[in-house]
């Protein structure tokens, strides 16, 4: 099974590519944003982890999670939103393994994981390809103001959202495929655009990326490998094992080449 993962930075695009995949592509997806979402749910075991660290103030009056205002606190200090990655990020993971197990004993080909942290934690080794969606900070603070304001975001609040990711060129070097977003969503948009071909809008690149897994999942060595792994799963979890550590020893080649430090959180 060839398992993507999707990362970007926020406002960056990744939901829009997610949609056009799962909609258009008919590729099943596991969303972490969603995940992380039910993870804290009234009643979890996460979620009264997060009222013992940060006070009963991150709760609605009807007990839900007040997201704003845990937002507020986790990424505006950097040992806060430590503390919160710490609580959640293990339920999350439990779940996106139970879920990637659940497509993988039906045969699944091709699972796209979304997650904005695919670097950040450390999961881009454990996918067959990583891909980033790509655009400048500039527009990632515009399209995420435009899409919350009315939600009660404020530029300030952006700012800090935006401070308390990793650099979107930074992640370039962890990327196998970088999707560059700065251009139109749709071809026709591109073609009115002075400088832009229809073949750059994120439309065509998603289309291009996606033609390409499913040449490679299709061919001869793609589909052996599948059924191996299928058919026996602990030759499966060895092959699963031994490419994400060659996976991780080129890119450690890569990332000093760039001068970069290859850990992650
Ligand atoms: C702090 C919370 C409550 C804010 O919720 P809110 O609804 O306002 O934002 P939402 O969840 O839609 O996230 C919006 C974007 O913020 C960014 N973001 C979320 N969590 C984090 C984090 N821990 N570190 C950096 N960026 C983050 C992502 O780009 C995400 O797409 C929420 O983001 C959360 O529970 N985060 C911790 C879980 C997590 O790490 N999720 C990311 C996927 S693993
Ligand atoms: N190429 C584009 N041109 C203009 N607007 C865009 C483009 N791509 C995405 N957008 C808009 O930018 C906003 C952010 O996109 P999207 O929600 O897909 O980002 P995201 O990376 O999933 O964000 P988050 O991490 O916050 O969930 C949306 O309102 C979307 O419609």
């Amino acid at each position: 099974m060839l398992v993507v993962g999707l990362t970007g930075g926020i406002a960056s695009g990744k939901s829009t590519v997610s949609r056009l995949i799962q909609e258009r592509h008919h590729i099943p997806l596991i969303d972490l944003d969603l995940l992380a979402r039910q993870v804290v749910e009234p009643g979890t075991t996460t979620l009264i982890a997060l009222v013992k660290a940060f006070g009963a103030e991150i709760l609605q009056p009807d007990g839900t999670l007040n997201r704003p205002a845990l937002g507020r606190i986790a990424f505006g200090d950097e040992s806060k939103r430590k503390e919160l990655n710490k609580i959640t990020h293990s339920a999350i993971r439990k779940r996106m393994v139970w879920l990637l197990i659940g497509y993988w004993l039906r045969g699944t080909r091709i699972v796209v994981v979304d997650t904005p942290l695919l670097v950040e934690a450390g999961l881009w080794k454990w996918c067959g390809e990583a891909v980033l969606v790509w655009c400048s900070a500039e527009d990632q603070l515009k399209r995420m103001l435009l899409r919350d304001t009315d939600k009660g975001l404020t530029e300030e609040d952006a700012r800090s959202r935006l401070a308390a990711q990793w650099d979107l060129n930074k992640k370039k070097n962890y990327a196998d495929v970088v999707l560059d977003n700065s251009k139109p969503l749709r071809p026709h948009e591109a073609a009115s655009n002075p400088g832009t071909k229809d073949e750059d809008s994120l439309e065509e690149q998603v289309q291009r990326l996606v033609a390409r897994w499913r040449r490679q999942t299709a061919s001869v060595t793609g589909v052996a490998k599948w059924l191996v792994a299928w058919l026996v799963p602990p030759v499966g979890l060895l092959m699963g094992y031994l490419f994400a550590k060659r996976r991780e020893w080129e890119f450690s080649v890569r990332l000093r080449t760039a001068g970069e430090d290859a850990k992650a959180e």
